[in-house]
């Protein structure tokens, strides 16, 4: 079975913990698409985000990862397109409620803002936490009414 694949983006002020977290993924079950940036060379967050949201539509991805400074920007930027639950994350039981509740299709850290262990941990519970449906599907569903009004 090919492995799910995970769409990677962040600007300047995330690609340190963006490189780290890549570096998880193969023994995680997951493959890595990174579409960039690459380095610390000042970059604007709504570019990446619409290049993480792109993959994600165009089904290049599974789900995503985001990080900016603090998550907040690119998070903005990621929810406004009505495909996209981006849930800005802090702690490992912040990542777990974002799938069981949420779905989030694509988690979003500060790399400013959490250490790396932490880092690591959300993104381990947000790969391999299912969605519990339920009371919670009802809910999803009414978001995704909110891009067609
Ligand atoms: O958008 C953000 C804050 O909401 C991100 O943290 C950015 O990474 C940050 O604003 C970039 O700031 P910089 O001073 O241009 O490095």
């Amino acid at each position: 079975m090919p492995q799910p694949i995970l769409a990677l983006a962040s600007d300047h002020g995330g690609f340190e913990m963006k490189a780290l977290l890549a570096a998880d993924l193969p023994a995680l079950g997951w493959a890595a698409l990174d579409l960039g940036t690459d380095g610390p060379g000042s970059v604007d967050y709504p570019d990446f985000a619409l290049a993480l949201a792109r993959a994600l539509k165009e089904g290049r991805a599974e789900r995503g990862l985001l990080v900016c400074g603090t998550g907040i920007g690119i998070s903005i930027a990621a929810n406004r397109h009505a495909h996209i639950r981006a849930a800005l994350v802090h702690d490992g039981f912040g990542a777990r409620m974002a799938r069981q509740h949420n779905d989030a299709n694509v988690l979003v850290l500060g790399g400013r803002t959490t250490g790396p262990e932490i880092a690591r941990e959300c993104l381990r519970i947000f790969l391999e936490t299912p969605f519990e449906g339920g009371r919670h599907a009802r809910r999803v569903a009414k978001l995704g009414e909110f891009g067609e009004k």
